[in-house]
Order: structure tokens, then C-alpha cells, then sequence
């Protein structure tokens, strides 16, 4: 099963450039999460954080008892090898074919023999949908592809904890659409903990358990997905509902005129409140039911009275047993 990773009290700058500060949450253990938040507001900064390659200056963040920030570098070493990384452009070799690409952490990492690789390669590249295209060159293949191998590589070592940086960048649609899927058939047959960050919000309807989002160095919540889908807080109504018309400007911030401006133009679309909620992908036929599902079910009907009434009433529809009643 996926670790627990634990974020308290995180700030990180850059010389005087703050870029968030104090963000605590919780990502579950096996559960898939999703960080949104508008460009340039520390999205990346934040993964980079929780595997240790970044140093915030203040907060922990804490994986099987190792401090990502503080711990010794070593102990930091170890635990780094308890992540799988997916990056935007799948960070492949340019000069080496996807099976080179997808065998390297193993190569580099561990002492297997070239059949026990060729074994756990193909395993992958079979769960990606990747089989026969072993010998092609990264260049060779379209950005999906791409995509699919980084997620290939990302899974070879086992990893407890996947972090995908804009998994969909880049992708059309249609391609988004099987990613979300593959991304969900992989947390069913891995139990891994995942964190997505995206701007996709088709993903963010459809993918996680919770959702966070990152906007003016603050995170503005964490939490069951139902809470920032089912949110009226301007900055997030704004972001998922894809409009020009709220807080979020070109360049981030706008100022408190223009917002006035804009209410008043807009009048009484603005009440039109946020999407409907669309059920959460379940894994495709044949594939074992994600744990997860289990366990987040008893920790969020565990935390029912704190949540928001649209939440609450979200999540008791999304449990209701299928002839209508109370969950349990
Ligand atoms: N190593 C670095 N040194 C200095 N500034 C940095 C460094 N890395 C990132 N930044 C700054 O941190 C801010 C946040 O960058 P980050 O890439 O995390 O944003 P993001 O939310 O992932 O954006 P996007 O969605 O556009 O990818 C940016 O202003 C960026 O210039």
C-alpha cells in the first residue's frame, strides 16, 4: 500500500520571492490527490519540495518518519527511491529507445539481471499500452507516447508514491481522456499514493479523491474532492468553471476595481455556480477495485461535520446506497 505523506506548515522563497507559505496537508495513503492552481503559482516548486530536491525554509514534510527538508541527506537519499516521478515532457533519452529509457532506473538502481529487466519492462510498457513499441526512439513517437513512457520509467522500481507534473500537457482531448483512465487503472492495480498536478480540469473532475489548489502563496484547501467541486469561493469557482470573470487575471492577481467591474457587468451569470458534479473513474473492467475506495470512504464520512453543507451533501449522494437511504 501507498505511504501517507505528510506536509506541515511548508513555505518556500526564492531571494525575496516568496511563493507560498505555510501549506499543511495530508495525501492519503493510496489515494490519488490533485494540486491545482493558476501558472507560476509554485505547483512544481511544491513537488519538487516533498521528494527533497528543492529546500523550503520553513515546515516539514514527512514520509515513513524522514523529514524531506531536514533529515539527513542520506536518509533523504533512501527515501527518494520510495517515489516514482512523472515529469511534463516525460524526460526522456533523446538518443536511447523507450526500452533503454524505461530499464534505466534499473540499470542504474538496482543489481538485476537483464532478464529480470526485460521482465518488469515489459510488465510496465504493457500497462501503459506500450508494447511494441520498444525499439522506437523517443522522437519518433507523438507526445502521448511520450507521456506513457514517463509513467513506464516512473513505475519500474516499485514506487509508493507517484508524483505526475502536468501529466496532460501537451495532450489532446481524447488523449487527456485515456490518460485520466490510465492513471486510475494504475492506482487499482499499484495501490500507490498519487499527487497530479494539473491545469486540466477534466482530470480534476474526474481523477482524484482530493483536491487541493495553490493560488497568492496560499493553499486555499485541501481536501475529498467534493469540497473544492462543490466550492463558491470566487478564486476556485473561477478556475473551474475556466472563466475570465473573477480574481485570477493574466498576470495572476487583479486589483479590487477591476473586480467590481466585472461583478457588476456580469451580473447574474456570475450566481451561476460551479459545475455539476461528475461521478469519479473507476478503474476498467477486469482490473481489482482500487483499495483506496475503502479507506477513503471511512476517513471522509469520519470528517462529514466539518465539511462544507454542498460537500456534505455531495459525498452523502455519492454513498447513498443505490436504492436511496442514508451511507454508512
Ligand atoms: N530554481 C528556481 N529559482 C528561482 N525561482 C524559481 C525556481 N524554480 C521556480 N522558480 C519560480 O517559482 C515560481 C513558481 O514556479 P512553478 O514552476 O512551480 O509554477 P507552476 O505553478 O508549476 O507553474 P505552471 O503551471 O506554469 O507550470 C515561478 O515564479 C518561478 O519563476
Amino acid at each position: 500500500m501507498g505511504i501517507e505523506v505528510v506536509v506541515d506548515g511548508l513555505t518556500k522563497s526564492f531571494g525575496k520571492q516568496n511563493i507560498w507559505q505555510d501549506v499543511t496537508l495530508t495525501l492519503p495513503a493510496g489515494e490519488v490527490s490533485v494540486m491545482l492552481g493558476p501558472s507560476g503559482t509554485g505547483k512544481t516548486v511544491f513537488l519538487k519540495s516533498i521528494i527533497g530536491l528543492l529546500k523550503p525554509e520553513r515546515g516539514r514534510v514527512l514520509i515513513n518518519g524522514v523529514d524531506m527538508v531536514n533529515s539527513s541527506e542520506r536518509d533523504i537519499y533512501e527515501t527518494r527511491k520510495l517515489f516514482g516521478l512523472m515529469f511534463q515532457d516525460g524526460a526522456l533519452f533523446g538518443s536511447m529507445s523507450l526500452f533503454d529509457n524505461i530499464a534505466f532506473p534499473l540499470r542504474e538502481h538496482t543489481r538485476k539481471k537483464e532478464s529480470e529487466i526485460r521482465r518488469i519492462v515489459m510488465e510496465r510498457m504493457d500497462m501503459v499500452g506500450l508494447v511494441g513499441a520498444e525499439e522506437k526512439l523517443p522522437g519518433e513517437i507523438s507526445g502521448g507516447m511520450r507521456k506513457r513512457a514517463g509513467l513506464a520509467r516512473a513505475l519500474v522500481l516499485d514506487p509508493q508514491i507517484i508524483l505526475c507534473d502536468e501529466p496532460d500537457s501537451g495532450l489532446d482531448p481524447v488523449r487527456t481522456a485515456y490518460l485520466s483512465q490510465l492513471l486510475i487503472d494504475l492506482n487499482a492495480q499499484i495501490d500507490a499514493t498519487m499527487l497530479i498536478v494539473t491545469h486540466n480540469l477534466d482530470i480534476a473532475a474526474t481523477v482524484p479523491d482530493n483536491m487541493g489548489m495553490l493560488f497568492r502563496r496560499n493553499l486555499v484547501t485541501f481536501g475529498p474532492r467534493e469540497v473544492l467541486l462543490t466550492s463558491e469561493e470566487p478564486v476556485v469557482a473561477q478556475f473551474l468553471s475556466g472563466r475570465r470573470e473573477g480574481p485570477i487575471g493574466m498576470s495572476e492577481e487583479k486589483d479590487a476595481a477591476t473586480l467590481a467591474m466585472e461583478q457588476r457587468a456580469l451580473g447574474s451569470a456570475a450566481a451561476a455556480g460551479p459545475r455539476p458534479l461528475v461521478p469519479q473513474l473507476e478503474p476498467s473492467p477486469g482490473l481489482p477495485e482500487r483499495r483506496a475506495v475503502q479507506r477513503r470512504r471511512r476517513r471522509v464520512l469520519a470528517m462529514m461535520d466539518r465539511l462544507p453543507e454542498a460537500a456534505r451533501t455531495a459525498i452523502a449522494r455519492s454513498y447513498a446506497p443505490a436504492g436511496g437511504g442514508v451511507p454508512r
